[in-house]
């Protein structure tokens, strides 16, 4: 197939899922059954499960050797940065195209990413709702506009996440590099420690069930200004992440952005 993806294509993009019970897992299995431009092949997890959604869960050992028996077109991985590696590898290996949703990757793991992408179509993106994408344009626009403005990022997520601060958050923070140039970044803030100029603090929340909350907060002594994404579901996360492997299947081996997805 050609590098520009699955144009005129009627036959549904074989998917496989890792990472099945988890919450991503779970939500993109779920999501999957209601579409009819996808078809789950494979779906594996670490801990053994029957099935997640009526569909039958495989052990993640042994990945290589499902996804030659399955061959599926894309594998969309949402579990944790250690496996996450693993399993791009093997999609490397066996020549599958790969979406990650996986945050929290180290520098030793963006550089695993950008090795596979040499391989393999790989589209990693730390949010897959359209809501963050325009937020991201609404931020870049707002740093601009208000060059001299405190700026304080905030994220909110529910008890069970475990890289801080999110993925997101990063991803806003390198937006508003890109706007106003590197800036120091303060990691939570603890007894005599006043703001110093053109640092931007950064604050993690972790509570309950909340899905995701990010807000992005411009301050001079005259104005506020308080940019702000709440994601309602897991839902929208999950459609977006197979929006991306169905643009993805049949693309040239390279690194994909989740803009291109929004654009196409
Ligand atoms: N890009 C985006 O839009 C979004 C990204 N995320 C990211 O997706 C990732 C998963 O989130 P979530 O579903 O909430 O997490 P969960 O903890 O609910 O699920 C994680 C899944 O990954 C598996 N897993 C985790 N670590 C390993 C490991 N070392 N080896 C093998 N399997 C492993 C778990 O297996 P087991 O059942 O055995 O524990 C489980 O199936 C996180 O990095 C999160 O930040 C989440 C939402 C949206
Ligand atoms: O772990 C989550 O739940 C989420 N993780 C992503 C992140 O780290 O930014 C995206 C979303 O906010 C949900």
């Amino acid at each position: 197939m050609s590098g520009s993806g699955r144009e005129g294509e009627s036959e549904p993009v074989r998917v496989a899922v890792t990472g099945a019970a988890g919450r991503m897992g779970r939500e993109l299995l779920d999501v999957a059954a209601g579409r009819d431009d996808v078809e789950v092949v494979l779906a594996v997890n670490r801990t053994p499960v029957d099935s997640v959604a009526g569909v039958d869960v495989r052990s993640a050992d042994d990945l290589s050797g499902h996804l030659g028996e399955t061959e599926p077109d894309v594998l969309v991985d949402f579990t944790g940065p250690e496996s996450s590696v693993d399993y791009v590898a093997a999609c490397a290996e066996m020549g599958v195209a790969v979406v990650v949703g996986t945050t929290g990757f180290d520098e030793d793991g963006r550089a695993a990413l950008d090795a596979a992408a040499e391989s393999v179509p790989l589209l990693h993106a730390t949010n897959f709702s359209r809501g963050i994408a325009a937020l991201r344009r609404a931020v870049g626009e707002a740093v601009a506009a208000l060059p001299d403005y405190d700026i304080e990022v905030t994220e909110t997520h529910h008890n069970g996440k475990r890289d801080a601060p999110s993925g997101t958050a990063n991803t806003l923070l390198d937006d508003i590099d890109d706007a106003r140039g590197d800036a120091e970044r303060v990691y939570g803030r603890e007894g005599d420690q006043p703001r110093t100029e053109g640092e931007i603090g950064v604050h993690a929340r972790r509570a309950g069930g909340v899905t995701g909350e990010h807000e992005v907060l411009l301050a001079d002594d005259h104005q506020t200004l308080s940019l702000t994404h709440r994601a309602g579901s897991r839902g929208v996360f999950a459609a977006g992440a197979l929006d991306a492997a169905v643009w993805l299947s049949g693309r040239d081996a390279g690194g994909y952005d989740f803009e291109e997805v929004l654009d196409a």
